[in-house]
């Protein structure tokens, strides 16, 4: 008689094609070939990273990160996938705040793992039905912006349009996404609506669905093969190296393993390795001094700092949650530099810290090595 394994549920950004969805996909080992799209070589150069088993895979999209915390806090899956942080925009403020967790609705979420992803956006849309085209699609602009005094010299854009643009009234996509496209958008679509939603698969979802045909989407090529829209432009994100980091949340209270590194993604990694871990505090803002001193407690360990982020306490206007990433790993068994400077932190944030998670730092050169076929 066939047993059934048991199914690890993966939940990522809905609906199909998003980034955290592509993500997931570099993080399967062979799930690609069970894909229910016939993409194309995307998710295959991708899968080369791959470690969550196809055959044991389910994915569960979700409307939002919130609920994708909500999914993994409640165990309906075994791990979720977030953006983190954008090498072009920075944080991705609504997972640091559901990290922080200030309504005390994610208790129980680790992040255990890591994955990078470089981020290629595409405009897509419909193909203008009334514009006959003279000439060059792109003559109504030479690539160049507009010098402001906030930004006197900007960038030109990377990339120019394929198609006529001049039906597109309005632009949706992820408001991440918005702020990795500048350049293209203020040189091409100056002054065109913009319009945000959950991610950028569902802004090409919504552009596939409407019937003015006037509307474009900032998502990816797959998105373009999976709604059956036309890529109007590509390669649109400002920086040539736009990359995206994304974490893997777990909620280790409903798994067997006790260690924060025994995660199927990092089981192929061999030792040594380096960590990171996350660490969210809150210091009193009426002492002076007190954010400096919770921070020197790292460096009086030996505790290398790698970012630092704040966010609004929602307590008292202009108090700060910090966000600190930190080279190293909690010891499951108290020992070690990582544990003595958590010790260390409950003296200047009277308490008020919470520890986040440790898991492979898959940009150390020793974790890159390991993973790096013979
Ligand atoms: O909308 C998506 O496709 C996502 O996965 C979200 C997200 C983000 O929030 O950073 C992921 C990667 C890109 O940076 C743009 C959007």
């Amino acid at each position: 008689m066939a047993i059934n394994p048991i199914k690890t549920k993966v939940a990522y950004l809905g609906p199909p094609s998003s980034y955290t969805h592509q993500v997931v996909y570099t993080l399967r080992a062979s799930g690609l070939l069970n894909s229910p799209y016939n993409v194309s070589c995307t998710y295959r150069q991708q899968a080369a990273l791959g470690t969550f088993d196809s055959n044991d895979t389910i994915l569960e999209p979700q409307n939002s990160i919130h609920d994708i915390f909500s999914a993994v806090q409640s165990s309906s899956v075994t791990y979720g996938v977030v953006p983190f942080e954008n090498s072009t925009n920075g944080s991705v403020v609504y997972t640091l705040d559901l990290l922080i967790d200030l309504e005390h609705q994610s208790t129980s979420i680790k992040v255990c793992g890591e994955a990078y992803m470089d981020v290629h956006h595409c405009l897509l849309g419909h193909i203008g039905r009334t514009h006959h085209i003279h000439g060059d699609p792109t003559s109504s602009s030479d690539g160049s912006r507009t010098p402001t005094i906030d930004v006197p010299h900007p960038n030109p854009a990377r990339a120019q349009p394929l198609k006529d643009l001049r039906h597109i009234k309005r632009i949706y996509s992820h408001p991440q996404a918005f702020g990795q496209c500048e350049a293209f958008l203020s040189t091409y679509l100056k002054g065109i609506e913009r319009q945000e939603v959950s991610s950028t698969s569902k802004a090409a979802e919504v552009v596939a669905a409407d019937q003015s045909r006037s509307t474009a989407a900032i998502s990816s090529k797959l998105a373009a093969e999976i709604h059956g829209l036309s890529l109007l432009a590509e390669g649109i994100e400002d920086s040539e190296d736009n990359t995206t980091r994304f974490l893997i949340l777990c909620n280790p209270d409903e798994r067997v393993h006790s260690s924060s590194t025994d995660y199927s993604f990092n089981r192929q990694l061999s030792s040594p390795m380096s960590y990171k871990s996350l660490v969210a505090f809150k210091v009193n803002h009426q002492s002076s001094g007190a954010l400096a001193k919770a921070l020197a407690v790292f460096g009086d360990h030996g505790v290398n700092l790698t970012s630092i982020n704040s966010r609004p306490s929602r307590e008292h206007p202009w108090h700060y949650v910090f966000l600190i990433e930190f080279e190293g790993k909690r010891e499951a068994d108290g020992s070690g530099k990582v544990n003595a400077a958590l010790e260390a932190l409950i003296g200047p944030t009277q308490g008020q810290w919470k520890f986040l998670g440790s898991w492979v730092d898959k940009m150390s050169k020793a974790s890159k090595a390991s993973t790096t076929p013979s």
